[in-house]
């Protein structure tokens, strides 16, 4: 079968998009994306998103695999990517999508200037919602320890409808992601394992980050992940609630609003080529 698809990227985070609007499933076995993903005998992304019809009374709704098959609640930089193809498939420029996701409902708005900006909906701190065993039900991960490769870390955790666990260093650059990163996504107190961003704080209100991906290992960005760092930032006195992240393929502008709650996302998001591809 012949499947039409195209790449877009988010600083580096990329996708394969696939028009699923005919059908409320995807068109796509988790095992299919997986070998779509791959690199080397694939197409090459971090992860394949579907735009399929709104549930809900929702404009459209997202699924994403990862790239080793798994399937996500929510991706930041996939989010901003959709939006630009569903506006690509329907000829238009500025627009706000609501978008049905596992992690409820995301609204990215296409800016005029090209980027999109996106209401990533309010960060859930209790341990029981991230999911992780590091505190009782009902209480916070803030700073607490968890031993990883020998070395006792301070973690705080937070969930943007998927989980991240969120670490302070002096040098992201100075550290071995391959080696520690599978050691925390697969940590037994994260039962749906963990996303993990390793920050560094350059000034209150800059940060840089890098991270492991549950599902996909190191990617040069994650939206999901920058807007969990600013949180971690507020709560542990480190950072303010506007910021921008510096991560390996570029900058995104985060802001915690006081007013909502609500994380706000700003960034890029473009396309790289399109194709057909057998599967
Ligand atoms: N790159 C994403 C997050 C994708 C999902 C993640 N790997 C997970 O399993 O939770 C982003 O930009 O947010």
């Amino acid at each position: 079968m012949a499947l039409s698809f195209s790449k877009y990227h988010g600083l580096g985070n990329d996708f394969i998009l696939v028009d699923n609007r005919q059908s409320a499933a995807p068109c796509l076995t988790p095992d299919q994306a997986q070998l779509l993903c791959d690199r080397h005998f694939g197409i090459g992304a971090d992860g394949v998103i579907f735009a399929l019809p709104g549930q809900g009374g929702t404009d459209y709704t997202m699924r994403i695999f990862n790239s080793d098959g798994s399937e996500p609640e929510m991706c930041g930089n996939g989010i901003r990517c959709l939006a630009k193809f569903l506006a690509d498939l329907e000829g238009v420029g500025e627009k706000t999508y609501r978008i049905h996701t596992l992690a409820g409902v995301i609204t990215p708005q296409l800016l005029a200037d090209g980027q999109v900006k996106v209401d990533m909906g309010e960060p859930q701190l209790l341990a029981e919602l991230i999911p992780t065993t590091l505190a009782a039900p009902g209480e916070k991960v803030v700073d607490l320890p968890l031993v990883v490769a020998g070395k006792t870390w301070a973690v705080t955790c937070v969930s943007m409808g998927n989980p991240h666990c969120l670490t302070f260093v002096d040098d992201v650059d100075s550290l071995n992601l391959t080696e520690i990163g599978p050691m925390f996504e697969h940590h037994p107190q994260f039962p749906q394992r963990t996303n993990t961003e390793f920050i560094q704080v350059l000034a209150g209100d800059h940060l840089k980050m890098r991270v492991w991906e549950r599902g996909a290992g190191i990617t040069l960005a994650c939206g999901t992940g920058a807007c969990a760092t600013v949180v971690a930032a507020v709560l542990t006195g480190r950072g303010d609630r506007l910021c921008t992240v510096e991560l390996p393929g570029g900058d995104l502008e985060i802001e915690w609003s006081v007013q909502d709650n609500r994380l706000y996302m700003t960034g890029p998001a473009q396309k790289v080529f399109g194709g057909q591809t057998e599967i």
